[in-house]
This record gives C-alpha cells, structure tokens and sequence, in this order.
C-alpha cells in the first residue's frame, strides 16, 4: 500500500490502484528519455518535455487536439513529451497516450500517479518510454520496486520530488532522472524558487529536470544556472503552442 494521504492526493492513489490493464502489443521502439535528456545537454541544447494535459485540480482547462499538439511540439524541437493519463482529476486517457506514440518519433513520459506494477505493464504496452514515479506518494521500499519493475523494460523513470526529504529518498533509491515540481500537492501553489534552491543539491551524476510553473525563456535561463537539465512544460505550451518556438 502507498503512504498514508488525505484529500484529493488519497483519492486519486485509490483509483489508481483500480486502474484496468491494457493489454496490447507495442509497436514503437524506446525512445530513451534519459538519452534524450543527456544528449541535449551535451549538445549544449534547450531539452523541453511538452505537457499534453486539458485540465488540473488546480483550475487548469484547454481544449486542443492531442495529435496536433504533440506534431508540432516534435516539429519545433521538444526532446519529449509528457501526456496525462490521469482521467479523474487532469482529464487524461490511455487513449490519447496510445495515439501520440503511435504519432510520434521523440521520447514519451506516461504522466499519472503510478503505484502498482500494473500501470507500468499499461505504460509499456502503450507506447510510454519513461514513467512518473511520485516520491510523495510511496513508500522508499515501493519506489524502488517500481524503479526496478520499469528498469526491467528499459524505461528509466522521472522521479519526482518535492522537498528535500524526497530528494533523499529519491537519491537512496537510485533515481537517475529526479524532477523537482515547483507546485505543492497539498496547497497547490507554485513555487518556483523551491526548485532553484533543491537543484543544485541534486548530485551532478543525475538529470535534472525543472517541473511545472515554467512560462518564460527567462525562467528556463534562471533554471538552468541552478542546474537545469530539462524543462516539463504545460500549461504554457497547452495554452500557446507557438510559445514553443520562444523556449527552445
Ligand atoms: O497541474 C496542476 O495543476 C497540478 C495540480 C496538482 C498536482 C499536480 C499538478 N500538475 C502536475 C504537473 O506536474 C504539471 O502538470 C507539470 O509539471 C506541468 O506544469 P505546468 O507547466 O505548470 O502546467
């Protein structure tokens, strides 16, 4: 069983636990987040995961097509893309995460609160190259199941922190790819100053990538001095695509 939550956070882990298996065979290759990331950064270029997400506890709403959006964020250079497949609070589907991988050639990260071996099982089958794995939301003994089960398909996990607390568990657990989210799970603030000050504590052997409240080429240029690697982008880039071209 994940940690002990209340609230929104308790909710969306029970219906997590209930989520179906989708049973199918993937088509596409992995498309390696962790290379991707890595060979951004040494080719000294801008690495943005584009958000696919149409709405968010925090009051977040956008209609837009998801093929459409997910063509133009490869098109302008997105090193990869992070869909929603959380459907009771973000509005997400395993659907739209089975069309974009069968649309797109760049890395795709299945974004939802993972806590059962199952939705990576789904993740996999449905084209997903990397999975978020939630520090806040799972016990370490948990984490590090989940971090192995996904390593035993070749997908390396974004594994997401909120503190420093987190980091620590994140970094005993041997997380690769560690995300720090500017936004509280419990006051659904965003505090984007948290992620510059947890950065540069995250060791220099792991990827780094800046998550949520991101919305200027001047955020990502501060980010990066704090050490940077990636940038999870969403409600800016589901509002103004275009923007896109402005980021990178
Ligand atoms: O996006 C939300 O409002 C939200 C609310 C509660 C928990 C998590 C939430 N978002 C998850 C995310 O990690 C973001 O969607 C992602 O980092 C992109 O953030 P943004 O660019 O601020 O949309």
């Amino acid at each position: 069983m994940p940690r002990y939550l209340s609230g929104w956070l308790k909710e969306v882990v029970d219906n997590a636990l209930n989520r179906p298996y989708i049973s199918m065979q993937r088509s596409r290759p992995i498309y390696s987040l962790y290379e991707s990331i890595l060979n951004a950064k040494e080719k000294k270029r801008t690495a943005i995961i584009a958000e696919y997400k149409t709405r968010s506890p925090s009051g977040f709403f956008a209609e837009r097509d998801a093929i459409e959006y997910a063509k133009l964020m490869e098109e302008n250079g997105a090193i990869g893309l992070s869909v929603l497949t959380e459907d009771k609070f973000f509005g997400g589907s395993y659907e739209n995460l089975r069309n974009i991988a069968n649309t797109v050639k760049i890395s795709i990260l299945m974004k939802d609160f993972v806590v059962t071996e199952r939705q990576i099982d789904t993740a996999y089958n449905l084209g997903a190259d990397s999975v978020l794995l939630i520090v806040r939301i799972l016990t370490e003994r948990e984490l590090i199941n989940l971090l192995d089960y996904a390593r035993s398909y070749k997908l390396e996990p974004l594994v997401e922190v909120h503190d420093i607390d987190d980091l620590e568990i994140a970094l005993n657990s041997g997380a690769k790819i560690i995300g720090i989210n500017s936004r509280n799970l419990s006051t659904l603030e965003l505090k984007l100053q948290n992620v510059k000050e947890i950065l540069p504590l995250v060791p220099n052997d792991k990827l780094k990538v800046a998550e949520s409240g991101i919305s200027s080429r001047e955020d990502i240029e501060d980010l990066k001095k704090s050490g940077a690697d990636a940038f999870l982008i969403g409600t800016l880039l589901m509002k103004e695509p275009a923007k896109i071209k402005e980021l990178l």
